[in-house]
């Protein structure tokens, strides 16, 4: 994880006909993090998809390296499977052994939990589950869209936590949200600096 890098160069995005922002520029190499803010519909989740080349960004570059893995409101995680199981599918596809999911599950307090279904779990412990599905992963740069979403404080704990670990081992962090996390982000980005229409206002 060591070479892992996610750079912004001049980034605008256009969405349904509108111009939500541009010139987001973002430096991270590995151990770096940065917390995207700004109210709702400014452009957040837009950003953190074009960062995982699901949008198209209209003008400026994005650079990645290393492995990514995407926490946002989908859950992505089969509802009628045991969680441990449904976290397994998607260690296999990311080639990490089961030792990561077992390790991932800890993280996140989820062991007493495993073998539910997913269905069957709280929306925070969703959440924290499809943060689970992160940190088993293995990937470098992972991007966190409102991962404080429906989190109790004792689960923003773990979230901090796991940040840090992965942080300290090279890792890479961007996260968006409209509220304070307790994120070591070393940068900050408010959108509504970027903003198109504050431009022209
Ligand atoms: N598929 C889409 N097609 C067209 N416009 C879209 C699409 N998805 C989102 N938008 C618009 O893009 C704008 C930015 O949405 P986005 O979800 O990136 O904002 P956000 O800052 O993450 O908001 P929130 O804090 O509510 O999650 C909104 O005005 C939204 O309506």
């Amino acid at each position: 994880m060591r070479d892992a890098a996610l750079r912004l160069s001049d980034v605008a995005c256009l969405r349904g006909g509108r111009m939500l922002f541009r010139g987001v520029s973002l430096d991270l190499a590995a151990g770096g993090s940065a917390l995207l803010t700004g109210p709702n519909g400014i452009g957040k989740s837009s950003l953190l998809r074009i960062c995982a080349g699901l949008l198209p960004a209209l003008a400026g570059t994005v650079e990645r390296r290393g492995g990514l893995a995407l926490a946002d409101e989908r859950l992505a995680l089969d509802m009628e499977r045991p969680l441990r199981k449904a976290l397994g599918f998607w260690a296999r596809l990311d080639e990490v052994d089961g030792g990561a999911v077992e390790g991932a599950l800890e993280a996140m307090a989820l062991r007493p939990l495993a073998d539910l279904p997913v269905r069957m779990l709280s929306t925070g412990q969703r959440k924290r589950a499809m943060l689970a599905r992160v940190i088993a992963s293995g990937a470098a740069v992972w991007l966190l869209d409102e991962p404080g979403n429906g989190l109790d404080d004792a689960s923003l704990g773990l979230l901090g936590a796991a940040v840090a670990r992965h942080l300290e081992t090279g890792g890479i962090v961007l996260a968006a949200s409209h509220q304070s996390l307790p994120l070591a982000d070393d940068v900050r980005i408010d959108l509504r600096a970027h903003a198109a229409e504050a431009e022209s206002a």
